[in-house]
């Protein structure tokens, strides 16, 4: 909703550059699909890594009680979301100010959401947030169409401009996200029903969970998706984001349970 040119389609749409074209490089990761406001990779870094660097350093505080030591995961936060910021700024993705917008809303994000996890909510909880969420988005979708405002506009103009047809992907287009973000969020509540509490594992196991759950995720997101028809691809997009939390939080630590407590009986 808040709109926002990525620089890879602005160049050539605001037509100031056309007696002297500036000399651009376009990557395999320039032409997102979505509006740039606000970076949406510099709001995730910043919301994720704010969860786990404040945990790092309240943990380091507590066994050290250095503040030195304990400023270090902050200090590598920052340097973080820099790297990220320019790098997104590079690749003509986004422009500075997007960037900074991205970085704060996530500053934000990660400080409110780190205080309210939805811990013991039951199923419906999530199934209504779930379905609630896309059907309000497609709604709003359709609402806005009809006053003459199509919210798929950046991705007529990432078509447009980018350079290699090959670069678009789908799953950067805006209503992706969304797919994805329910999905996970379903996953979310049939895991905690599934398994109220997860599994709690010693610290070895728990490693090894962490691996397999990490090569599995990989190869979960590598899944080819069929583009064509557009409902199937959402639909599998959902699925397929259905399947992580499911995944990381109850199939992996389950078989390492399994495994672990198997090779104690025997
Ligand atoms: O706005 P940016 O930094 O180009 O990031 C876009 C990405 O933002 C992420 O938050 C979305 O989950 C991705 O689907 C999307 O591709």
């Amino acid at each position: 909703l808040l709109f926002g040119e990525r620089p890879f389609w602005w160049i050539g749409e605001s037509r100031l550059f056309v007696n002297k074209q500036p000399k651009i490089h376009q990557f395999p990761s320039t032409c997102e699909t979505g509006p740039g406001s606000p970076s949406g990779h510099a709001m995730v870094t910043a919301a994720v890594w704010w969860v786990i660097v404040s945990s790092l350093g309240s943990f380091l505080y507590s066994r050290s009680h250095s503040v030195l030591l304990s400023a270090a995961p902050y200090v590598l936060y920052v340097v973080m979301l820099v790297a990220v910021g320019i790098s997104r700024i590079f690749i003509l993705a986004h422009f500075p100010h997007q960037v900074v917008a991205g970085s704060i809303t996530g500053f934000i994000l990660g400080i409110v959401l780190s205080c309210r996890v939805p811990e013991g909510r039951p199923l419906l909880f999530f199934f209504s947030l779930s379905f609630g969420l896309l059907f309000g988005a497609l709604m709003l979708h359709a609402g806005l169409k009809q006053l003459g405002i199509d919210l798929s506009w950046s991705i007529a103009l990432a078509k447009k401009w980018c350079s290699h047809a090959e670069w678009i992907r789908l799953d950067t287009a805006p209503f992706s996200s969304l797919t994805r973000d329910c999905g996970a969020l379903l996953g979310l509540g049939l895991a905690q029903y599934w398994k109220p509490g997860g599994w709690s594992l010693p610290w070895a196991p728990r490693a090894l969970s962490m691996a397999v759950s990490s090569m599995g995720l990989y190869h979960v997101n590598r899944l080819p998706l069929p583009v064509r028809p557009l409902g199937l691809f959402y639909s599998l997009f959902f699925v397929k984001f259905v399947l992580v939390p499911l995944i990381v939080m109850v199939l992996v630590p389950g078989l390492v349970h399994l495994l672990t407590f198997k090779k104690k009986k025997d």
